[in-house]
C-alpha cells in the first residue's frame, strides 16, 4: 500500500469542488492504488461551513477505498499543512456581463493569504494548481507570496481550454480526441488565449491541412475563448463538470506523465518565446517523473508571435495591478 499523498482542495462546497472532489477520491487523479488525506478549506461562515459538513457526509458515504482521511477547515494554515498537492479552486465565479480580469478586484486577496499560508505550512515541493480566476494572475500571486516554496510548481488551468478546442477539431473533422497531438493552448485563460493548431495533427495528419483558415481564425479561436461565456448564459452559473475534469486532467498528466503528449499547462515563464520571464503562461508542455518541461525549439510564424504578443500585454498588465495589490497587502 502507497503512503497517502496530502491533497488541499480550497472551495470544497462550491460547484466545481462538488465535482471534483468525487472524482479526486475515487483514482481519476492520482491513480487507482494512491491513497489520499484530503484537506477542505472553505469561508469562515456558518453556510460555507454547513455545505461543507454536507460534502464530507457525502464522501463518507462514497466509502472510497483510496480516501484515507478527510478534514475540513475554515483556516488557511491548517488546510495547507504538510500539504503536498493543493488545487486552489475557492474564488468568486464571474457574471455574464464580466471579463474574467474583472475579478481581480474580488480575488486577489485570496491568493495572497493563501499562498503566505502554504509558504509557512505545505510541503516546500507542494504541487500548486489554480483554477479561481483569473487564474493565471493569481498563480502568479500565490508565488509571489509563497518564497519558500519551489516557483515552478505553481500553475494556473487553461487545461480547459486545450480540451475545449480538442472537441472542437473531433466534431469538425470527424475524428476521436485522441487522434488529435501537438495542439496547445498559449497564454492567458482570458479572451486573448490561442488555441494553436500549428503543429497540429490528427492521426499524423497535418489540422491545417484539413480546414480552411477562416475557420481557424474566425470561428475556432473566437469559439473556444467564449466557451466560458457561453456557458455562462446557457447554465446561468459558469463550468463546472468540465472545469473539475480539466484539474483532474492536468494534476494527473503532471504526476503520472504525459507519455511524450504535449499538454497545455499554465507555467512560470523562463523566458521561452520571449514570454518575459515570471508570468504564468500557458505553453505547450511534455510531463515527465512528476516535473514537466516546456517544449523548446519551435519556429514561430508571425501570426503565431502575434498571438503570444496579445498574451503577453493582457498578463504583463494584470501583472502590473496585482504587485501593488501584493505591497500593499
Ligand atoms: N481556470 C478555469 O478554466 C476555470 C473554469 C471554471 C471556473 N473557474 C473559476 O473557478 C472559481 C470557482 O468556481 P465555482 O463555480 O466553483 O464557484 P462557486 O461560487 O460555486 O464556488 C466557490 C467556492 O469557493 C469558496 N471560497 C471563496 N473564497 C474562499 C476562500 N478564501 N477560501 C476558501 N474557499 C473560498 C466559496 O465559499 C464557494 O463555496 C471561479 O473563480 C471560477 O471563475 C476557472
Ligand atoms: O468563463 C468563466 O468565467 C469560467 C471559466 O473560466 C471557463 O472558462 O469556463
Amino acid at each position: 500500500m502507497k503512503k497517502p499523498i496530502k491533497v488541499a482542495v480550497t472551495g470544497a462546497a462550491g460547484q466545481i469542488g462538488y465535482s471534483l472532489l468525487f472524482r479526486i477520491c475515487s483514482g481519476d487523479m492520482l491513480g487507482k492504488d494512491q491513497p489520499i488525506d484530503l484537506m477542505l478549506l472553505e469561508r469562515n461562515n456558518e453556510a460555507s461551513m454547513a455545505a461543507s459538513r454536507g460534502v464530507i457526509m457525502e464522501l463518507d458515504d462514497c466509502a472510497f477505498p483510496l480516501l484515507n482521511s478527510v478534514s475540513s477547515s475554515c483556516c488557511a494554515k491548517e488546510c495547507f499543512a504538510g500539504a503536498q498537492i493543493a488545487l486552489l479552486v475557492g474564488a468568486r465565479p464571474r457574471s455574464a456581463d464580466m471579463q474574467r480580469s474583472d475579478l481581480l478586484a474580488a480575488n486577489a486577496q485570496i491568493f495572497v493569504e493563501q499562498g503566505r499560508a502554504m509558504n509557512e505550512v505545505a510541503d516546500p515541493n507542494i504541487k500548486v494548481l489554480v483554477v479561481g480566476n483569473p487564474c493565471n494572475t493569481n498563480a502568479y500571486i500565490a508565488r509571489r507570496c509563497a518564497p519558500n516554496l519551489n516557483p515552478r510548481n505553481f500553475t494556473a488551468m487553461m487545461r480547459l481550454d486545450q480540451n475545449r478546442t480538442f472537441s472542437q477539431i473531433a466534431h469538425k473533422l470527424d475524428c476521436k480526441v485522441t487522434d488529435i497531438e501537438k495542439l496547445p493552448v498559449w497564454g492567458n485563460h482570458g479572451g486573448t488565449m490561442f488555441p494553436d493548431l500549428t503543429n497540429a495533427t490528427v492521426r499524423g495528419e497535418a489540422v491545417m491541412n484539413l480546414i480552411d483558415q477562416t475557420w481557424y481564425t474566425e470561428d475556432l479561436i473566437p469559439t473556444v475563448a467564449s466557451r466560458g461565456s457561453a456557458i455562462i448564459k446557457a447554465r446561468g452559473h459558469s463550468s463546472a463538470a468540465s472545469a473539475a475534469n480539466a484539474a483532474i486532467d492536468h494534476v494527473r498528466d503532471w504526476v503520472n506523465g504525459s507519455n511524450g503528449r504535449w499538454v497545455t499547462m499554465a507555467v512560470p515563464s523562463d523566458g521561452s518565446y520571449g514570454v518575459p520571464e515570471g508570468l504564468t503562461f500557458g505553453f505547450p508542455v511534455v510531463c515527465k517523473d512528476g516535473d514537466y518541461e516546456i517544449v523548446k525549439g519551435l519556429e514561430l510564424s508571425d501570426f503565431q508571435k502575434e498571438r503570444i504578443a496579445k498574451n503577453v500585454k493582457a498578463l504583463t498588465e494584470e501583472r502590473e495591478i496585482v504587485d501593488q495589490i501584493i505591497a500593499q497587502a
